[in-house]
């Protein structure tokens, strides 16, 4: 059997005298699509954290790609970084107010020494493309876009760091039920291109059914079933 794209095993995760994630153990392949369920406060959005390294966890494992991401210095998480792209639930919030949405796609590629001024633009228009906006959205601000297309525009530039996998936090949550089948049937085409795996949180089980592959579910902390 080929290594999984990404294996958490005994994940503890701790703000002061509460344990947020209490022993949680999970793997995913790539191509896969694995939801995280349960109630608000469970333990899902720290699990998330935890495993894109945003958060330290207090104990346990994060193999990524086949790296020990919890035994590396900062230094050496660096590059692989991009690799793991987190998507979260108020688009507003992902992309900064005041840069235009070329310029909040371009800079992935700039920070990580991948922007080519004879291409770049190109590559944009076609990170825009790619997730159904037009090329003109590009002179806009986040503002200027309703929930759905800055949603869209959040995706585009997680794909700008070529990753393997995307950490959806309820990424559909805040947008108006007509728009979700929309941002969920791109994320569904996109991991079907690329191969990427998903961890998906979503606190709804109908959305979790339509979506995911499989799905655990967590309760204060703890993996209850799945
Ligand atoms: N920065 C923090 N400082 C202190 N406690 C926190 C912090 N973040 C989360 N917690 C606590 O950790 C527990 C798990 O929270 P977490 O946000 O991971 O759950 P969740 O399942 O993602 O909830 P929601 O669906 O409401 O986002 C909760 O008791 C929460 O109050």
């Amino acid at each position: 059997m080929s290594e999984a794209l990404l294996d958490v095993r005994d994940l503890v995760v701790r703000y002061g005298p509460v344990t947020a994630v209490d022993g949680v153990s999970f793997s995913l392949a790539a191509g896969e699509t694995l939801a995280l369920n349960g109630p608000s406060g469970c333990g899902k959005s720290s699990t998330a954290l935890a495993v894109l390294q945003l958060r330290r966890p207090e104990a346990g494992r994060v193999r990524f790609e086949g790296r020990e991401l919890t035994a590396l210095p900062e230094r050496e998480l660096r590059p692989l970084r991009p690799r793991m792209q987190p998507v979260f639930q108020d688009p507003y919030g992902s992309l900064s107010p005041r840069h235009r949405i070329r310029d909040a796609i371009a800079e992935p590629l700039k920070v990580q020494g991948r922007w080519h001024p004879t291409d770049g633009p190109a590559r944009v228009a076609e990170l825009l493309d790619r997730v159904g906006l037009d090329a003109a959205y590009g002179d806009r601000l986040p503002r200027e876009l309703s929930g759905g297309q800055c949603q869209r525009a959040g995706i585009a530039r997680a794909l700008a760091s070529d990753p393997r996998l995307l950490v959806l936090d309820e990424p559909v949550s805040s947008l108006d039920p007509s728009v979700r089948a929309g941002v969920l049937n791109l994320l569904a085409d996109l991991q079907d291109e690329l191969g990427l795996g998903y961890l998906f949180i979503c606190h709804d089980r109908a959305v979790v059914r339509h979506f995911a592959d499989r799905a655990i579910e967590m309760r204060e902390g703890r993996v209850t079933s799945g």
